[in-house]
Order: C-alpha cells, then structure tokens, then sequence
C-alpha cells in the first residue's frame, strides 16, 4: 500500500510517496514557496497540488492516504465563508513581539506558561491574533475561525468541508491550548482578539482518520490528522528516550521526547505535545540554514563553497564570534536584534574564518539549545541532526565538538514528509500505533573535539558584550 506524506514548510512543500509495509520511499518532488514572512496561503496550496501531482505522477501505484506535516503557529485567518481575511503572518514574522510582551504583562509568564506550557514570544498564533486585533480592526472582525498552516492544507485536501480539525501537537502551539487538559482555552484566545470568539478547529487523536481526499490524483485517499512540522519529523525518525534532534531548516529547531509536559515560565522551552500522544519540548531559534546560505552569498560562493572555506579555517574562526541574529531572534528573545561579528583584526578577517564563524554562530545556539533542553531534565544521549543544512559537510563535523555529545547523521531525507507519511499509514491501518520504519543510512560523528568548549565560550562573551546576556 502507497501512502503520501506532504511537509508544508517555511520554503517549500515537499510530497514523498511511501511503501506503508516497511517505510520506503518511492517518489517524491518539490514546489517552492514565496519569500517573506507573511504569505497568502494560496501559495501553498499551489505548491501542495503542484508537488502532489509530479510525486503522484512518478509513483507505482495508487495513493491510499495522505497526512500534512506544516510549519508551526502561522495565522491562518478565515472569514464566513472559508476565505482567507489577509496574508498569514509566519512563525518567524516578529512583528507581535509588543503583544507578547503585553501578554506576559496582563496574564503573568508563571500562569501563562502553567496553562498553555508557552511563555508567548511573537512566534506563537495568540500574539499574532492580538497584533491583528489592534492593527487591523476591521479584518479582526470579520475572523470567524484560525487555523494553523497544516490544518488549511489538509483542509483543501479533503475540498475544504464543514468541519475543520487539527492535532495536539500543532495545537500546543497556538498560546491558547492546554497540554495538561488536551483542550482548547478559548478564554485566551477571546481575550487576544479584543473580546471576539472565532470557531477553533475540532481537536483529533494522533492516528485518527480527519477527512477523505478530494484532490484529482488522490481521490478517496484517507486524511490522517496532520501535526507540526517538528512533530512530523519526531514521527518520522521514530525517537527513543535519550534521543535529540537538532533540525537545520529556516529554523533551528532542537527537541526531544518525554513524558510529561513541561512549563518553563523563562520561555527558553516551549512546552510542546508531539503526534503520538505524548511530549515535545522544544527550543526554536529563527536562524538557522539562511545563515549559511547568506554568508555563502556574501563570500561570492554557493553552500559548498562555504563548507570547504569553513573547514579549511581552524576551530574558533582566529578569534571571530558571529551572532546570527540576522532575522531578529526568538532564542534568545531579541525580536529586534540583527546580526554582529565580533573580534575582527586585520589578520583574521579572511574567507575561511567568515564561513567558519558562521557554522561555528548557528551551531553554538543549537548547543546552547540543548543544554536548555538538559536543564529541564531532557536526557541527552545522541543527538540527530536533520534538515536542509544538516547536509552541510561543515556543519556535520563541526557540530559534535560543539555539542560535546555524538551526533548521528541520519541518511539525508525529508523527515517532516516521512513523518506525515507515517501518520497517514498509522491512520489508514487503525493501528493502537504507528508503523515501526526503520531510519535508513544513520553515520556517527563523534563528539570529542576538545576545541568546543572555548568556541562556545567566545560566543557567550560576544553574546554579553553586544546583548548584555
Ligand atoms: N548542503 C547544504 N548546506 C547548507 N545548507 C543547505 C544545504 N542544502 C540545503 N540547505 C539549506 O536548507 C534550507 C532548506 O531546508 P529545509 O529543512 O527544507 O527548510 P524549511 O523546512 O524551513 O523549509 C535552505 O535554506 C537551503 O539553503
Ligand atoms: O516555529 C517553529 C517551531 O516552534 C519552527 O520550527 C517552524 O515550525 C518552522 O519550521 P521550519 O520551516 O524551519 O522547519
């Protein structure tokens, strides 16, 4: 049996077909998105239904179910009649940070972060809702529902019915969903909005069935329930306790499973739930790939060019410290903050320790991250690196230095689409669980460069100089 799995993320929409009986992938392609961060959803759906039809197309047999992994927290607005009320505002959109702010302000981080397991940043839908709700009026009023990005791709998926859902994880983070309850708070979501009460999606199990597929090409086929793009790609690489993802996309994202929910009032860890019914913690930073592909840019050389002149420089960039913080930042929350390179003399300022400093910034958050995830009690026993910049040869054998811990570089793959992939076989069988794939090619690079620790150091001094932190 054929399954689809679609990641809906920050650059593109990637569509992988899978054999459902061990995991193996058997066609896939890919549509990009626009640049920006808010974006007509439009443009997505043009994507889902251009990558759909070329993976289809490409794929040995008939497509029996479908799942949507998206990226997190977008502002989908839409009016009565299921029309979008103004571009969504995107995870990495910062514009609300006030609002966020204001938030914390009126409700505290301590209650806040109790009920929701978030303290709201401008990355999270509620402070998106409340800056809508004060700038735009007029759109405010006319919100009769808010979806999140997968919800509305897998909505149009099944020709946009009456009802409209979404799942645990995607919904944990919205800023108006408890993870200790599994329920909508639609009191926040109404006090965000200015008073107004909009319809939420219906809250489904991790392997339920949500709709059937009305797509030319994938008629008939089962909708799984969708989740996050980071949930997704949890499902997909099938993770163990112990286990930690670092995922190199527009963001960096670093999570691992657990338990338990989590509350960090401080907002270092947002307090997830994952596509399985349990845990995700998860600290997100804004810049991660486009860091690389912007000095890349700036050297005059492509991604590979970089990779080479990165490490060909020694450890520690000769003394340069860059903070990457080219798009804002959300970890740490300097919504405001661009980037700064530190330490320049005349000697180091070469190409090589450009691109160095720049693998070196990106990373050096990422193990920052980590050790956030270490403090609220996550086991950290490997980490697995994922994501377009994970396929970085620089970044690869620079990282576990960095990280001080041994990281496993699973073959390079679309995880989010594999995840939802699963999803769609998960709930196409009706299985109590997901299938069991297993994760092909895993490489071990092995975390005992001695140099990391003064790197991370250097970063941390650059850090307090410029943002006193
Ligand atoms: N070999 C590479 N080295 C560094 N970055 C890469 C490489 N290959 C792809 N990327 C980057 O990965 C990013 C896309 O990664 P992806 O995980 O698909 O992002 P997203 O999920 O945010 O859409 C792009 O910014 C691209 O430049
Ligand atoms: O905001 C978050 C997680 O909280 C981001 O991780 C988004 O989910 C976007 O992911 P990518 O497109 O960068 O994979």
């Amino acid at each position: 049996m054929l399954v689809l799995g679609i990641d809906s993320s920050t650059q593109s929409t990637k569509a992988l077909v899978v054999d459902a009986d061990d995991g193996e992938v058997v066609a896939e392609a890919k549509a990009s998105h626009p640049d920006g961060t808010e974006v007509n959803p439009a443009a997505w759906w043009d994507a889902a239904q251009s990558a759909i039809a070329e993976a289809v197309q490409k794929a040995p047999g008939r497509v029996e179910a479908v799942s949507v992994g998206g990226q997190q927290h977008g502002m989908v607005a839409l009016d009565e009649q299921g029309e979008v009320v103004r571009d969504a505002l995107l995870w990495n959109d910062t514009r609300s940070a006030p609002q966020a702010e204001a938030l914390v302000e009126r409700h505290g981080a301590k209650e806040l972060a109790t009920r929701t397991g978030l303290r709201p940043v401008a990355s999270f839908t509620i402070t998106k809702l409340a800056w809508l709700a004060q700038n735009e009026p007029a759109n405010a009023d006319r919100v009769a529902q808010v979806l999140l990005p997968h919800d509305w791709v897998g909505w149009k998926l099944a020709g946009q019915p009456e009802r409209t859902w979404t799942d645990h994880g995607d919904a944990s983070g919205t800023g108006y969903y408890s993870p200790t309850t599994g329920e909508w708070l639609p009191d926040l979501l109404a006090d965000a909005l200015g008073g107004r009460s909009p319809k939420l999606p219906t809250i489904l199990g991790p392997g339920e069935k949500a709709a059937v597929a009305t797509l030319p090409g994938i008629e008939g086929a089962t909708i799984g329930v969708g989740t996050g793009d980071n949930m997704a790609a949890a499902l997909g690489l099938g993770l163990e306790p112990g286990d930690v993802v670092v995922s190199l996309g527009t963001s960096g994202a670093v999570f691992a499973p657990a338990e338990q929910p989590s509350a960090d009032q401080t907002g270092t860890v947002a307090g997830f739930c994952d596509a399985t019914g349990r845990y995700l913690p998860l600290v997100c930073t804004l810049n991660a790939a486009r860091v690389l592909s912007s000095t890349a840019q700036m050297l005059d050389t492509d991604l590979e060019g970089l990779s080479r002149l990165a490490l060909s420089a020694e450890p520690g960039a000769g003394g340069l410290s860059l903070l990457p913080y080219l798009e804002g930042e959300r970890t740490p929350n300097l919504p405001e903050a661009t980037g700064t390179l530190t330490g320049l003399t005349g000697a180091n300022m070469t190409p090589q320790n450009l691109a160095r400093a720049a693998v070196e910034g990106m990373l050096c958050g990422m193990a920052d991250a980590i050790e956030a995830l270490r403090d609220t009690g996550a086991d950290v026993r490997r980490v697995l690196l994922i994501g377009g910049a994970a396929r970085s040869e620089a970044v690869q054998a620079i990282a576990p230095g960095l990280f001080g811990v041994d990281v496993d570089i699973p073959e390079p793959a679309e995880y989010v689409a594999l995840g939802a992939a699963k999803q769609a076989a998960w709930a196409h069988s009706g299985a109590a669980a997901p299938p069991a794939w297993e994760v092909a090619g895993t490489r071990r690079e092995v975390g005992d460069d001695t140099t990391g620790p003064a790197v991370r150091a250097a970063y941390a001094r650059a850090r307090n100089q410029v943002h006193g932190i």
